[in-house]
């Protein structure tokens, strides 16, 4: 299907994702609705247990809405695929065996579709960008948790998806070295200009990085607010400043639970 360029290249519509235990069914998500388009920053951010990461694993294709669909360039998605690739908070989602090259070598060789030569080239182009090309031959453990994410991003970008996928990445990270984190996303994405969804739950953080962010509710998650967003200095709806806004959508639901 041919798309324009003011088509969304991914859309979520209507999608309710729901768990089935032995015990439960447990709503994830109801009925969530939005678009990115092509080089969005889009930050899905809620409460914990509202769903992002739920979402997240429905967009790369992990679990299926039991209603409403997911598109990706105005295909329906029902499995993962090369043109979403997952960053996650974890630090161990290298291979502990080979160096940093060779983990984004492989992840390129793998699916087939580069040479050796080819995928050497350009591994070492987005290790470049991630600022690790020192350390292109070490093996993970001798790097630092910052160090390994970039690790993982670059490996994430060098198989150049449609829509990079982070659940919460830099979570897991002193806040100093987080900081640096969303400065350089920053400065890659001025780069590149790559399409990203990125899942967190701090509102310093969505503002920081989000172009757009989609605020839920608390769970089951449901669409709250899409804020626009142009760095931390962005000024909400009412006047205050964004982050300030949000909070207070995000009080105001605490309230409704605590009082219903
Ligand atoms: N594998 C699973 N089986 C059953 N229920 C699950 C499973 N994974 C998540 N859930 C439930 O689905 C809901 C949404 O979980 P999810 O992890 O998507 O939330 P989240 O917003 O990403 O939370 P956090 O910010 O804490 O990571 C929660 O109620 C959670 O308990």
């Amino acid at each position: 299907m041919l798309q324009s360029s003011s088509s969304p290249l991914l859309s979520v519509q209507g999608v309710t994702l729901r768990y089935r235990t032995k015990e439960h069914l447990v709503t994830a998500t109801y009925r969530v609705s939005f678009d990115v388009l092509k080089s969005d920053r889009y930050v899905i951010l809620g409460p914990s247990g509202c769903g992002k990461s739920t979402l997240l694993k429905a967009v790369g294709g992990f679990l299926n809405p039991v209603e409403g669909q997911i598109k990706l360039n105005g295909h329906e998605i029902h499995q993962p695929g090369p043109d979403r690739v997952m960053v996650f908070q974890e630090f161990d989602q290298l291979l502990p065996w080979k160096t940093v090259k060779q983990n984004v070598v492989f992840a390129l060789t793998a699916s087939g579709k580069l040479g050796r030569r080819e995928a050497e080239d350009r591994a070492m182009h987005y290790i470049d960008k991630v600022n690790l090309t020192g350390f292109a031959d070490s093996l993970p453990h001798t790097l630092s948790g910052g160090m390994k994410q970039r690790v993982a991003i670059a490996r994430g970008m060098a198989m150049e998806p449609e829509i990079l996928l982070m659940d919460e990445p830099f979570a897991a990270l002193d806040a100093l070295t987080r900081g640096k984190m969303q400065e350089e996303l920053l400065q890659l994405w001025e780069d590149t200009k790559f399409t990203v969804l990125f899942v967190t739950h701090s509102i310093p953080e969505a503002v920081r990085i989000g172009s757009r962010i989609l605020l839920l509710s608390p769970h089951p998650g449901q669409v709250r607010a899409e804020l626009n967003c142009h760095g931390i200095d962005t000024m909400g709806p009412t006047g205050q400043p964004l982050a300030k806004h949000i909070e207070e959508l995000l009080f105001h639901d605490h309230e409704r639970i605590a009082h219903a």
